[in-house]
């Protein structure tokens, strides 16, 4: 990468730095980095020459990208509603009316607020905890049964479980399994196609049509068969309100939305829940199979006491160190997403020293913040007692949206933070809890070269998913 950067300044201020050569109209990230995948070394290069802070250009904007945990802190926390807005892009398909893709202003505000009081009501939705992880034992005992040696591959009925207890969530729990079969599909389907066309990376997606098109085309009549069986489902609930209570689609009924806004406001739902929560389950049960003193020590802890997470009507829920610990040491070595959705500025700004001009788009990486060895010691460790009392993460809470440390931040921080982090660590845990106790999660054998059982590369993508996905061999437990 040459390091020259072109025009180094806006209002007097430096921009930050950029490789060299850059188009008009164009920019460089194309060129630079052709697809998500190459994003992260190239950045990797930019940043070892030029510090926490550079950029790329898309067109005529810079894309700046911040590996930092200071200068994050300060742009999410201290400058928190200047770099709460959103970029706009001309491809959002079935996410344009999402809260994720919308600006800064009323109209976000108040389906922020509407999602976050739903998912406090649903917080500890038992029922439908309960249902979909017995739904995964039976099937992951089945699987067991069907294999030699038990050795099976879990992504898949985690996906499933997942998804069975988020559509509970968003549609109520009267769904026929046909119509969450055709819709889980849907959802696979406009995903996969999402990141085949890479959506990121729209102008090579241009220049390649012939080959595009096709995809498109696809990608189009998914997203339409999605619109039908996801209004139906609206319909559904609109005509029975009082069998969906309390569900989202019934919040939104309230709203005066559009058709258009509410299916896009359930894909929104379901994609930012599923995808999320079982790349996570996946990374964590990696990992507790890679340290069977960890999954030991675990077990003991849960014997000992349940958490309450499946136990209707137990208030207050009795905590769980050890389990919560394991859940977090996991999302801040593997957090699904690597990078924050980008942010975009409603005015000219300086962030350390850098001028970042009204409309650039800032990426925030916030896996690297999770392994940086000046925040965290031995940081390619899985430990999860650093979060137990007196250890050097206990006092992170990666929950609260105006965290006062962002030594870690897997679901964000500041205004736009996840709104589902509660949710999805009450989720994770409930499941975590139930698979090792149900279940003995072992490696396989080592093979003839001696790799390791099990590969903990990742794949860069939507999400960061293991390159290998997942396999174990596992024993059912004697209850
Ligand atoms: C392990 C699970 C999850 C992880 C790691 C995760 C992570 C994230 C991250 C990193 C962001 C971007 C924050 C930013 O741009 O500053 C985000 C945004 C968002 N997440 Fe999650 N999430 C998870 C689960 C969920 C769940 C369960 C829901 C809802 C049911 C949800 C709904 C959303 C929404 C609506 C946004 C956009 C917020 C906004 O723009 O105001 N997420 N999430």
């Amino acid at each position: 990468l040459v390091s020259t950067n072109h025009k180094p300044y806006h209002n007097g201020h430096p921009l930050p730095p950029a490789p060299w050569p850059r188009l008009p109209l164009i920019g460089n990230i194309f060129w630079y980095s052709p697809n998500i995948a190459s994003l992260t070394a190239v950045l990797g290069r930019l940043h070892n020459s030029h510090g926490p802070v550079v950029s790329l250009w898309v067109g005529n904007k810079p894309a700046v990208f911040l590996d930092c945990h200071e200068i994050t802190h300060k742009a999410l926390t201290q400058m928190g509603t200047i770099f709460a807005h959103r970029p706009t892009s001309w491809f959002e398909g079935v996410n344009s009316h999402g809260i994720n893709s919308t600006t800064y202003c009323g109209r976000w505000s108040l389906l922020r607020r509407n999602l976050s009081s739903h998912l406090a009501a649903v917080q500890h939705a038992t029922d439908a905890l309960r249902s979909s992880i017995d739904g995964l034992v039976k099937n992951l005992e089945s699987a067991v049964a069907g294999t030699e040696g038990g050795v099976i591959a879990p992504s898949e009925p985690f996906r499933h479980a997942m998804f069975s207890f988020f559509s509970a969530l968003c549609y109520g729990k009267q769904v026929d399994e046909d119509v969450l079969a055709s819709l889980r599909d849907l959802h696979a389907e406009i995903i996969s196609l999402i990141v085949e066309l890479d959506a990121f990376h729209l102008m090579p997606a241009l220049l390649k049509l012939v080959y595009y098109l096709p995809k498109w085309r696809k990608l189009l009549s998914a997203q339409r068969r999605h619109h039908v069986l996801v209004t139906a489902l609206i319909s559904a609930c609109r005509k029975q309100p009082e069998k969906v209570a309390g569900c989202y689609v019934h919040t939104l009924l309230g709203l005066g939305l559009g058709e258009d806004e509410m299916v896009s406001l359930c894909w929104e739902y379901m994609n930012a829940s599923v995808k999320t929560t079982t790349t996570a389950l996946d990374w964590i049960m990696a990992r507790l199979v890679l340290h069977q003193d960890i999954q030991q020590k675990l077990r003991m802890d849960i014997a000992e006491r349940p958490s309450g997470n499946l136990v209707p009507c137990c208030e207050p829920r009795p905590r769980r160190p050890f389990l919560e610990a394991v859940v977090v040491e996991a999302l801040r070595l593997h957090p699904p997403a690597h990078y924050l959705l980008a942010h975009t500025t409603d005015k000219d700004v300086i962030l350390d020293k850098y001028a970042i001009p009204k409309g650039s788009i800032v990426n925030i990486n916030l896996a690297n913040i999770g392994r940086d060895a000046t925040l965290w010691t031995d940081p390619n460790v899985f430990m999860p007692e650093r979060f137990m009392e007196g250890g050097e993460g206990s006092n992170v809470n990666c929950i609260s949206g105006a965290q006062t440390t962002t030594k870690m931040l897997p679901f964000g921080a500041g205004r736009r933070a996840c709104p589902g982090a509660a949710i999805a660590l009450t989720v994770l845990q409930s499941f975590v809890e139930e698979l090792v106790k149900w279940f003995q999660w072992e490696p396989l054998e080592r093979g003839l070269m001696e790799e390791p059982s099990i590969d903990m590369i990742e794949k860069q993508g939507i999400v960061t998913e293991m390159r290998i996905p997942l396999r174990t061999r596992l024993v059912v437990r004697q209850h």
